[in-house]
């Protein structure tokens, strides 16, 4: 699914009225009648209802939601912020519709001497996606008073104060939302950590408007959606053997981290690869073996590097490289190795990242197309510092085009960057906030890889699945209980939703 900028989102509303021959006006009254659906499902009726207005068409819907919900004999109150001379006119013409029995209350920077009831809930519809500069000082202090006290909180379409497609400052007030209802699309703001606390949930609204148009910015974000990952998803054909799922290799598991590549194995074993090779030590090996007696191993020396250019004389389809290898010299001769005798892309994680980026020299040697797994630690070394979410998705994009790689931003929303283009996950909880779980996902994307999907689809399919089985994890396990090695039991069930929705 599309995530659109304020500019994109404008288009496609003017889009959408042409084509349908509706208004604005109309187009207005479907979105405040679909929130308020959702509205009427989360207030309880016997609370009062605070509805706070601005002056653009955000205000317009929340005149319109504050008059439907009047209908349904809400007790409403609308507090009006009056930071501009001129309401915009749909806003204007559902000011007029609003009955005599709803308070308005106008409020301007000279007249902030109000009083909140003690016990209301808010719906903030100060400012939407046309928030373009830091917000009045007065606005400021009212929504900072809001944030404060006690009742749901839910924003239309944009939380007030947060743009929906650039950088806040740190400090910028916010309006803290339990619940925004937001028009056509998420907004990209929503999936940017320093966003979080401002965020509980976001829930889409689908208000009608045309998907296709050609834009006159290119659209390059997206949200990974259970729907586009049919199209990518490959059943099993009847026929096929263990061939046709291809061989992939892992290299890592080094003293220390025989564990790493021991999980990346399980999840790549139980993602459908043909055939899996583990190259790791000795100790590794034994471990390895005794839990997964599927996998094969490739060297019993203590060091990795020793029969490494032999061992990648075979033709493996996809080799992931890096999970627990180590910091040493022996890891930079490792990444070296693969990269001098594998030209297709591969998979680089953990201590691998490490050693490219401290390497200029072996990053240009990374095979087209290869795709990166840091965590944001590793990013650093990569790109360096960045002060926002948008500087750092910036920074991904110019280090992917010049490397010509696929980078797999790991975090609550990872985000899978493939040059301009943006790739945001939803799926996944704080469970996997446990070490190991990104040797999971290593092993589930290399496995991916080596079943000929194309390294991006591999990334976006991958990240999705890694994240499902921790949300199905939760109906049996806490998200503390749940381990990394516990991805690999719900993989089957992940992969359950993709085979049931094809037949
Ligand atoms: N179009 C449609 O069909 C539909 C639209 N819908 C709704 O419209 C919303 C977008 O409406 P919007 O563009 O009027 O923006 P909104 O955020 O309400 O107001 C911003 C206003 O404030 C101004 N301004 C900006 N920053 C400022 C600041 N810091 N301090 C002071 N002023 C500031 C800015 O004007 P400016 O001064 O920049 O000229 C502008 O006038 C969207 O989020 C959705 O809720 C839905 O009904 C579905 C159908
Ligand atoms: N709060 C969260 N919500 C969703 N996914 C998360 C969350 N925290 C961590 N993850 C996921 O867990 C994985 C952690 O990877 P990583 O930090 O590399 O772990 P490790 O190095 O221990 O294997 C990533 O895929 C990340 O996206
Ligand atoms: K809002």
């Amino acid at each position: 699914m599309k995530i659109y900028n304020p500019q994109q989102l404008s288009e496609l509303d003017k889009l959408t009225m042409s084509i349908k021959g509706i208004s604005s006006l109309n187009l207005m009254e479907t979105a405040a009648e679909k929130a308020t659906t959702e509205l009427l499902s989360i207030l309880p009726s016997s609370t009062p209802v605070v509805v706070l207005c601005g002056m653009g068409n955000n205000a317009g819907d929340g005149f319109a939601i504050a008059r439907l919900l009047n209908q349904q004999h809400y007790q409403v109150e609308v507090f009006w912020l009056k930071f501009a001379d001129q309401l915009s006119a749909d806003a204007q013409a559902n000011y007029h519709r609003l009955p005599a029995e709803v308070k308005v209350t106008e409020i301007d920077e000279t007249q902030t001497n109000f009083e909140l009831s003690k016990q209301s809930n808010y719906i903030d519809c100060i400012f939407g996606v046309g928030l373009n500069r830091p917000m009045p000082k007065f606005v400021q202090a009212i929504i900072e008073d809001i944030n404060q006290k006690k009742g749901l909180k839910i924003a239309i379409d944009v939380p007030s104060g947060m743009y929906a497609h650039q950088a806040n400052k740190p400090n910028d007030i916010r309006f803290k939302t339990d619940l925004c209802l937001s028009f056509h699309a998420p907004k990209l703001s929503f999936f940017c950590s320093e966003n979080a606390a401002f965020l509980n949930d976001f829930k889409v609204i689908d208000i009608g408007l045309v998907e296709d148009h050609n834009f006159s910015t290119p659209l390059t974000c997206h949200y990974i959606t259970q729907n586009d990952l049919l199209k990518i998803y490959k059943p099993r054909q009847q026929f096929s053997h263990k061939g046709s799922f291809g061989h992939a290799l892992l290299i890592g598991g080094n003293t220390g981290m025989h564990g790493s590549v021991i999980l990346s194995a399980e999840t790549a074993l139980r993602s459908g690869v043909g055939k899996l090779s583990v190259h790791s030590n000795a100790i590794t090996n034994q471990v390895l073996l005794t839990r997964q007696p599927e996998a094969m191993t490739t060297n019993i020396d203590e060091d990795l590097s020793l029969n490494l250019a032999e061992v990648l004389l075979k033709d493996f389809d996809a080799i992931g490289l890096g999970m627990g290898l180590g910091r040493t010299a022996e890891a930079s001769e490792i990444v070296s190795t693969v990269f001098k005798n594998i030209q297709k892309p591969v998979l680089l994680d953990a201590d691998a990242l490490y050693v490219i980026s401290k390497n200029e020299a072996l990053r240009r040697q990374i095979s087209p197309k290869s795709i990166l797994t840091p965590h944001k630690g590793e990013l650093k070394g990569l790109i360096g510092d960045w002060q926002t979410s948008y500087e750092m998705l910036d920074k991904v994009k110019a280090f992917s085009h010049k490397y010509n790689v696929i980078v797999v931003v790991k975090e609550a929303f990872t985000k899978v960057v493939c040059g301009d283009q943006v790739f945001i996950n939803t799926t996944g909880n704080p469970a996997l906030a446990t070490a190991g779980s990104g040797d999971c996902l290593a092993g589930m994307i290399t496995a991916l890889m080596a079943q000929s999907y194309e390294s991006l689809n591999a990334a976006i399919l991958g990240v999705y699945l890694h994240g499902i089985t921790a949300d199905l994890a939760l109906s049996q396990e806490s998200q503390e209980s749940f381990l990394a090695s516990d991805i690999s039991k719900f993989l089957g069930r992940a992969f359950k939703y993709f085979e049931c929705e094809q037949n």
